[in-house]
Order: structure tokens, then C-alpha cells, then sequence
């Protein structure tokens, strides 16, 4: 068995992953919906001829935060892919170009573990295909929730949640003409953090108002823009993360107040929107002062490739 892990080990040099940023929840899908968006991380990991010390070397968003060592969390989830698929650690050198911003509901956490899978994926199984299914169970147990690692994994948008161990995966097909915003403020929320401060229980008539919201999501999101407003309409989460990112949450107020249908992306405090070129160009002359704002494509999913 080990004999046949060195041999395939052996005849890899260096892999390279792809993967996307993304938006969760889009309002009303909380913990179930989540889209892909065209920023993206770079990772190469060479794979160097038996045991040995790994290197980290990062640039880019989260260069001087992030470890260097066996805790950055790459590495910690490629551990737990090569648990679960086979394949041993050799002496490598993982090297990131990071794009998605940290601790901005960007899904960042969730796209490093997605990430690490991928190498871990392309140790254990060499020649195969990414097994995309496999990638989405193993991430969204790691992450907690599969809005975030779903996307990351598939791109475009998608709809997921826990079926006991297994995770359901429906892929939404947004047409190209709706398009996104985000506006990326400079201060950083972490997840952690702002789910703590989420209620239990919530009133009957909120529940309500999220289960119409929720169920008219992914249509609208697929062929009722018109929907779109009302669809990303949240009485769950972001109203009781206000007070952690008082001017995101005043940025929605103000979009959603010009029609636009805007959010909390994930557990914030990037702003969201999502629409028609039409819906959106109010919130493109906005003056959203201390926010960065982007339009980026709704990306693709996770891409592993093989180097020499
Ligand atoms: N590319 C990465 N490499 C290493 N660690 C990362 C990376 N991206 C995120 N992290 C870790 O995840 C944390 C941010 O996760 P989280 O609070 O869930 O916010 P986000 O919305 O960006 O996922 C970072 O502080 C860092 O510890
Ligand atoms: N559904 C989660 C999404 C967290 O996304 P992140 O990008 O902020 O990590 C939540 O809202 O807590």
C-alpha cells in the first residue's frame, strides 16, 4: 500500500488550484444558498520527493495574518482530504496568491478548505477527475454549512443543505444577464463571531416572511427578477448583525430602498446585490463612502491542475 502512495507521489511536481470567492445567503437563503463571484485565489503546492518540512509562502489579501506553519488552514484541510481519500504527506512547499478578501463574507475560510481538499484530491488520486460531490461532502462538514464550499466547489450558483452526513446539491442556472455588485468595506467581521450574536428562536411572523422569501429565491434568481427584491428579503440574520457592521447594514437599507436587491453577503460585512443591469444602476450611483465597490462575474467552480 505504501509502496503504491510513493510510486504515484513520485511522478508529481507541482499542482495548481483555482478557486472562486462567494457570497452566501443572498438575504432570505441563509445557510442554503450560495453564489460563486469571479475572485479568485491561486495555490501551488510542490510536492517534493519524500518526508520532510513544509514551506508557506502567501501574498496578496491575508499575507501577514494568516500562519506559515502546519495551522494554516490550507494545509490543515489538505490533512483531513488525505485522511479521507489516502495519500501521504510529503516534504512540500504551498505557495498562495490570495485575491478573496478575509473575514468580509467572501467566503475565504471556505474556499481555502475547498482548496486543500483539491490538492489533497489530486495527491490521493492522480490522473482523476475532481470528484466535485466528494469535494462538496468532505468541505461543507469542515466549513459547517455548504452555501459557501458548495459554490466554491461547483461555481454559479447554488442551493444546499445537510441530508444527516450527506449534503443535497441543486445547481441554480442564472442567466447571463443578471449580474452583481459588492461593496467591500475595510473592516473585517469575523464568521465566528457574527453568528454567535444570532437568536435561537425567532417570532413566528419573521419565519414566516423567510420561509415566502426563501422558497421564491432560487426562481427568482433563475427567471423572475422581478422577484428579486422581495426574494432577497432577510428577517434572520443580518437585522441582528447590524450592530457589528452598522455601515454595511445602513448600505443595504439605503440599496434596498432604491429597489435594488441588495444583502449582507454571508456573515458580512461586504454589501451584496444581485439583478438586472437595470435593477442595479441605482446602486452603481451611489456614493458608498469607506466601500470598494466591484462588479464581478458569477465565477466558475474549483480547477485542479497537474504541473510537470
Ligand atoms: N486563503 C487562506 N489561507 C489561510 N487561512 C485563511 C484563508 N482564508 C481564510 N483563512 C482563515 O479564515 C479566517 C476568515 O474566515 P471567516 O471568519 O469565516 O471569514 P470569511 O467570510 O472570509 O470566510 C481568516 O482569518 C483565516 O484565519
Ligand atoms: N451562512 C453563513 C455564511 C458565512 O459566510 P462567510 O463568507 O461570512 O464565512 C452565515 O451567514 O453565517
Amino acid at each position: 500500500m505504501s509502496t503504491t502512495c510513493v510510486s504515484r507521489a513520485a511522478e508529481l511536481t507541482v499542482l495548481r488550484v483555482r478557486v472562486p470567492g462567494t457570497t452566501a445567503n443572498v438575504g432570505s437563503g441563509f445557510d442554503c444558498v450560495g453564489i460563486a463571484l469571479d475572485i479568485e485565489d491561486e495555490l501551488e503546492l510542490e510536492l517534493k520527493d519524500g518526508p520532510g518540512a513544509t514551506t508557506v509562502v502567501v501574498d496578496g489579501e491575508g499575507a501577514h495574518q494568516v500562519p506559515l506553519d502546519e495551522t494554516h488552514l490550507v494545509l490543515r484541510s489538505l490533512d483531513v482530504g488525505l485522511a479521507e481519500w489516502g495519500g501521504r504527506r510529503h516534504a512540500m512547499e504551498l505557495r498562495c496568491t490570495n485575491r478573496i478578501p478575509h473575514s468580509r463574507g467572501l467566503g475565504s475560510s471556505a474556499s481555502a478548505i475547498v482548496a486543500g481538499l483539491a490538492f489533497a484530491w489530486g495527491i490521493a488520486h492522480p490522473g482523476l477527475e475532481l470528484d466535485r460531490a466528494e469535494l462538496t461532502r468532505v468541505s461543507s462538514r469542515i466549513e459547517g454549512h455548504p452555501d459557501n464550499a458548495g459554490a466554491a466547489v461547483w461555481g454559479g450558483a447554488i442551493l444546499g443543505w445537510f441530508d444527516g452526513d450527506d449534503v443535497e446539491l441543486v445547481r441554480l442556472r442564472v442567466p447571463a444577464t443578471i449580474g452583481t455588485r459588492v461593496w467591500i468595506p475595510a473592516f473585517e467581521v469575523g464568521t465566528a463571531g457574527a453568528r454567535s450574536v444570532l437568536p435561537d428562536e425567532v417570532p413566528r411572523r419573521d419565519a414566516v416572511a423567510q420561509a415566502i422569501a426563501s422558497a421564491a429565491l432560487p426562481l427568482a434568481l433563475e427567471r423572475r427578477p422581478d422577484l428579486l427584491l422581495a426574494a432577497t428579503r432577510d428577517r434572520l440574520h443580518q437585522a441582528y448583525r447590524a450592530e457589528l457592521m452598522r455601515p454595511s447594514y445602513d448600505l443595504v437599507l439605503a440599496l434596498r430602498e432604491l429597489g435594488v436587491p441588495a444583502t449582507i453577503s454571508g456573515a458580512g460585512p461586504t454589501v451584496f446585490a444581485v439583478g438586472t443591469q437595470e435593477q442595479l444602476a441605482p446602486g452603481d450611483a451611489l456614493v458608498a463612502e469607506g466601500f470598494a465597490r466591484h462588479a464581478p462575474a458569477i465565477g466558475g467552480g474549483v480547477q485542479l491542475q497537474r504541473l510537470g
